[in-house]
């Protein structure tokens, strides 16, 4: 069994009366690529705002590679390996999307975000970022605004953009969403990839069940923000709470 990267210890967060995230506990582990689903409120976008530090938690832990981070801003998680693709896009809305790949490589390496370094760093740099796009098929759009760019291709820069910080986990909350038919499969390769060639964990959170059944190695579902069923996919999408519950209804069975 590999080794937990990510847990979540009784997380709970409650908006008034409301507990949205009612104490989720889970463990994530090294490599693994795990779909979380459940139908429209059931607190998908809430836990994830939990994990990256965008709220608050009013009780339970969120733990990193055995670091307690509960406490912890958004750019401290940033810092230790949380990596959430929205939190990047508007970086430098008027910079190129070439510069804004290039300056997470250089704030991942401690370089800051001064944008002129030595010609041979920037000559590596640039080469970098350029590989990056052009993995994410954005290299013709390289030298375009970021403010330029169709929702599209932000959310691709997104992509590039987090494969640039390179975080120990990575959060993506329906990365396809809006995209055209053109598109989509353009960032489903992307998460295909990177849990194929790297160690990632990668934490997904998806309606389409045909994009779950070809990624996931693993299904966690809430309901009401709880916990209801967490497992292989096979197993969890046949358990019959699921299946009444969950999966014609609510999800987009292809
Ligand atoms: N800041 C907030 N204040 C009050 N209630 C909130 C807040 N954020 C989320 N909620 C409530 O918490 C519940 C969970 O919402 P959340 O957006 O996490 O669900 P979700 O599973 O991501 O849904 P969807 O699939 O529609 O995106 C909902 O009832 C929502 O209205």
């Amino acid at each position: 069994m590999t080794h937990p990267i990510l847990e979540t210890r009784d997380l709970t967060v409650r908006f008034g009366g409301h507990v949205a995230v009612d104490a989720v506990s889970c463990t994530f582990r090294t490599g693994e690529l795990c779909a979380i689903v459940g139908p429209n409120g059931a607190g998908k976008t809430t836990y994830f705002n939990l994990i990256s530090g965008q709220i608050p938690a009013s009780a339970g832990r969120v733990v990193l590679n055995g670091q307690d981070i509960t406490r912890a801003g958004v750019s401290r998680r940033c810092d230790l390996g949380i990596g959430r693709a929205f939190q990047l896009t508007n970086l430098f809305p008027n910079l190129t999307v070439l510069e804004n790949v290039r300056l997470v490589i250089q704030s991942k390496r401690r370089m800051g975000f001064a944008l002129f370094s030595t010609a041979a760093s920037h000559v590596e740099l640039t080469n970098r970022a350029e590989e990056i796009l052009d993995s994410v098929r954005m290299m013709p759009l390289s030298g375009y605004k970021v403010s330029e760019l169709s929702h599209g291709n932000q959310r691709k820069l997104e992509v590039a953009l987090l494969i640039a910080l390179d975080p120990l986990v990575y959060m993506f909350d329906e990365p396809t969403a809006g995209m055209s038919v053109d598109e989509a499969p353009v960032v489903l390769d992307l998460i295909a990839r990177l849990k194929a060639q790297t160690d990632r964990t990668i934490l997904l959170v998806e309606h389409k069940m045909d994009v779950i059944r070809s990624l996931a190695d693993r299904i966690v579902v809430l309901h009401n923000g709880a916990l209801a069923a967490d497992g292989a996919p096979a197993e969890v999408m046949a358990s019959d709470v699921v299946q009444e519950a969950y999966m014609g209804k609510e999800l987009d069975i292809a």
